[in-house]
């Protein structure tokens, strides 16, 4: 799990044009050709070999400028409640505003490392205009061109350096399942009706849950770890229903877990924000079982379950191979069901197949289907291995891996999908020379 950075700041300070610098950058080399568009506000950077998550707090609001400044406050709040750092912006052209001096104010009693950011710094001369930044209390500040990149070099070491050092190892080899989803759809409902009282719960000590964020359960025969569910239950101050707040309420979890449950409302629809989310959850490589919750309140005949999963696996696709499980919190209807599913999809996100065994698999599909001819070079898969990682991941090594393209990929992990059990987990699949 990653140490997660927040770029908070007034709208138009350029927290965005930073933002896309430090995960392009990444991009670049980690994944040129990737084909999944780019979430505008989460991502992964990284600086000296340290990996950090980074989200951008910025453009989410429309709205009169009161709203404007009540919203920018409940965005610093939450980013204060869920980053581990935060990177607190402001503009040199437009100086000392009233807005930042409210920002500076919430950030002044933080206990966690701040940053102040002093940005469209491109020139010398705007250097000595930063001195005024001094009177937000904050102390020293970098300064900064997102645009040009200068300065970003010596925030970035800075950053490195008051990031807490996460422990890689942890607690308990136990699966841990992350409850996540929009507000209202049933999280806390659902994780009550899991287990139960309000005493089961070992670890409740709201704003200290940063060290330990696993809470363990044995229930239904299962032991298993929930997680951050403190912070799931502890109801933040914040209830509006904007794509941010649940975004940002999720990446901890989601970071921090094995198998996320992505619980939707069946009445409201697996709309934009419930995918994004699920995205989430592909992107960090976990394991994923969709709940379909309050499904006492939908009226149904013989069709309605397929109608449902059939809608749900074309907005997720390509990555269908997802189980749906149809629960009720309320009635706890199928709750068992649901950690059993989750448990399998532990099980599965383990999976090792030995090299032999999937060669013998692959070899023969690939020569009975080879790829495509590309610029007029044929492509000559060799063999493959599953690579000795957390999540599945696997190499087919080839004479040209440069000319084999997304198709193909996906026809591989439809095979390896088919003929292994990978229900509910990302697959990687790399192609490497050889
Ligand atoms: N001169 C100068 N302009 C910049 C710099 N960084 C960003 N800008 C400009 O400032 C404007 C706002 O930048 P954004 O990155 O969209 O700002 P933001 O803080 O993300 O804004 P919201 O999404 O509304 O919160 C754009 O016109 C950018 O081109 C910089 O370093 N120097
Ligand atoms: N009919 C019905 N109502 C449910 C069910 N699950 C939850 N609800 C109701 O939906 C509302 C929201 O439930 P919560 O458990 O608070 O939702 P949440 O996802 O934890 O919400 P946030 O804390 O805002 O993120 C409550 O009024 C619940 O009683 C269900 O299975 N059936």
């Amino acid at each position: 799990m990653s140490n997660i950075v927040a770029i908070v700041g007034r709208p138009n300070v350029g927290k965005s044009t930073l933002f896309n610098r430090m995960i392009q950058r990444r991009e670049a080399i980690v994944d040129a050709t990737s084909g999944v568009t780019r979430d505008r506000h989460y991502g992964k950077s990284d600086w000296n070999g340290k990996e950090f998550s980074l989200i951008d707090t910025g453009g989410y609001v429309v709205g009169s400028d009161d709203i404007f400044e009540q919203e920018i406050d409940k965005q610093v709040e939450l980013a204060i409640d869920e980053a581990d750092a935060i990177l607190f912006m402001v503009d040199v052209e437009a100086g000392v505003t009233g807005m930042d001096e409210d920002v500076a104010k919430l950030l002044r009693k933080v206990n966690k490392p701040v940053l102040l950011v002093v940005n469209k710094v491109d020139n010398s001369m705007r250097e000595a205009q930063a001195v005024e930044f001094y009177s937000l209390g904050l102390g020293e500040y970098y300064t900064i061109s997102g645009m040009n990149g200068s300065g970003t070099g010596e925030l970035l070491d800075a950053l490195i350096e008051a990031l807490p050092d996460k422990p890689e190892e942890e607690e308990n080899d136990l699966p841990r399942f992350a409850v996540v989803g929009r507000p209202n759809a049933g999280k806390s409902s659902f994780i009550n009706a899991l287990i139960g009282e309000e005493r089961y719960i070992v670890t409740d000590i709201a704003g200290t849950t940063r060290d330990s964020i696993d809470t363990k359960y044995d229930r239904f025969g299962f032991e298993f770890n929930l997680v951050d569910t403190a912070g799931i239950r502890r109801k933040s101050k914040v209830k509006e229903d904007l794509e941010f707040y649940s975004v940002m309420r999720s990446v901890r979890a989601i970071e921090h877990c094995d198998v996320c449950l992505l619980v939707f409302d069946a009445t409201r629809g697996f709309d934009g924000q419930v995918q994004n989310i699920f995205w989430l959850a592909e992107r960090n490589h976990k394991g994923i079982v969709i709940l379909v919750n309050k499904w006492d309140l939908v009226e149904k005949d013989n069709r309605t379950v397929k109608e449902f999963e059939q809608m749900i696996r074309k907005e997720i696709e390509p990555f269908t191979d997802v189980p749906i499980v149809f629960i009720s919190a309320m009635t706890k209807q199928r709750i068992f069901k649901a950690i059993e599913t989750a448990v399998e999809v532990y099980k599965n996100r383990s999976n090792r197949i030995s090299t032999s065994k999937l060669n013998d698999v692959m070899l023969p599909i690939i020569e009975n289907q080879p790829p495509p001819a590309y610029k007029g070079k044929y492509v000559k898969i060799k063999f493959c291995t599953q690579l000795p990682t957390k999540y599945p991941q696997f190499a087919f090594f080839c004479n040209l891996p440069q000319y084999l393209r997304d198709p193909y990929k996906r026809f591989l992990e439809n095979k390896l999908r088919e003929h292994f059990n990978f229900n509910g987990v990302p697959i990687t699949i790399y192609f490497r020379k050889k």
